[in-house]
């Protein structure tokens, strides 16, 4: 895999125009961790890559048309679109974005900003050869499934269960064409909540590589002291 140089030229997708509801309202990707938006954080396991040579960010629409200042200046590796009213609505617009010629595609949340460069590295690994590769954890907790009444009507075994996290990797085409067979599905990006999904239901096969406890996603004012405490501890949760 690689470009006319031999190079592989990998593409960033980075969602980061949701509404950050269970946040009560706020947008993550300007939160401050360790004294800087989280969006900055994120970028920058991406952008310290040779191999990175363009990353998309979708960002809310009234944000996409006034990026703040630092976002602009940082890299000029980083373009900046208009997100959708679903995650797969914005990764498919920041897919969009990326140049045309590129071997492979992450795709990671704004909203994970503490992802070790060793988890990439290992999607990225993963990726080779492959249709698709994922990071994640092995589920620790027992799972239940509950109706409308708070009945716990099913345990479904945990064997072979993981927690599902982005950087989520796949081969440039293969993710476009998919992206493209949704776009045609009325509804169809509300469904998927995942690359992996969209992936799959277009014929894909994704593994699964490990990732990383501190690769957190940031969603409830409670994850945000965990990840000041991961920021200053940078060798825990790996
Ligand atoms: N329409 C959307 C929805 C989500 N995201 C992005 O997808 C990532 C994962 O989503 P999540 O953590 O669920 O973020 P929010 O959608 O902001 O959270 P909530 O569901 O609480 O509103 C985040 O980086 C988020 O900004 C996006 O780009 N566009
Ligand atoms: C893609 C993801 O991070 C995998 O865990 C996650 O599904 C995104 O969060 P959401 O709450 O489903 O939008």
């Amino acid at each position: 895999m690689g470009g006319r140089d031999g190079a592989r030229r990998v593409g960033v997708a980075v969602p980061a125009a949701g509404f950050g509801r269970r946040m009560g309202g706020r947008r993550k990707a300007w939160l401050t961790l360790g004294g800087e938006p989280i969006l900055a954080r994120t970028l920058r396991a991406f952008l310290e890559r040779p191999d990175v040579v363009a990353v998309a960010v979708a960002l809310a629409a009234d944000d996409a048309a006034d990026p703040p200042d630092w976002l602009i200046a940082l890299d000029p590796r980083v373009g900046v679109v208009a997100g959708g009213d679903s995650r797969a609505a914005s990764v498919a617009r920041a897919v969009a974005m990326l140049p045309a010629e590129l071997d492979v595609i992450l795709v990671h949340d704004a909203a994970r900003p503490l992802v070790p460069p060793e988890v990439v590295q290992r999607v990225l690994d993963a990726v080779e050869g492959s249709t698709g590769a994922v990071a994640g954890l092995p589920a620790v907790d027992t799972f239940k499934r509950v109706d409308e009444r708070d009945r716990i009507v099913d345990t479904p075994p945990r064997d072979g269960l993981w927690h599902a996290q982005t950087p989520q990797g796949f081969p440039a085409p293969l993710l476009r064409a998919a992206l493209e067979a949704l776009a045609a599905e009325p509804g169809g990006a509300e469904r998927l909540t995942d690359d992996a999904m969209v992936v799959a239901a277009a014929g894909g096969t994704v593994r699964m590589v490990l990732g990383a406890a501190r690769n957190l996603k940031v969603t409830r004012p409670g994850d945000l002291p965990l990840a000041e405490w991961y920021a200053a501890h940078p060798e825990e949760g790996r």
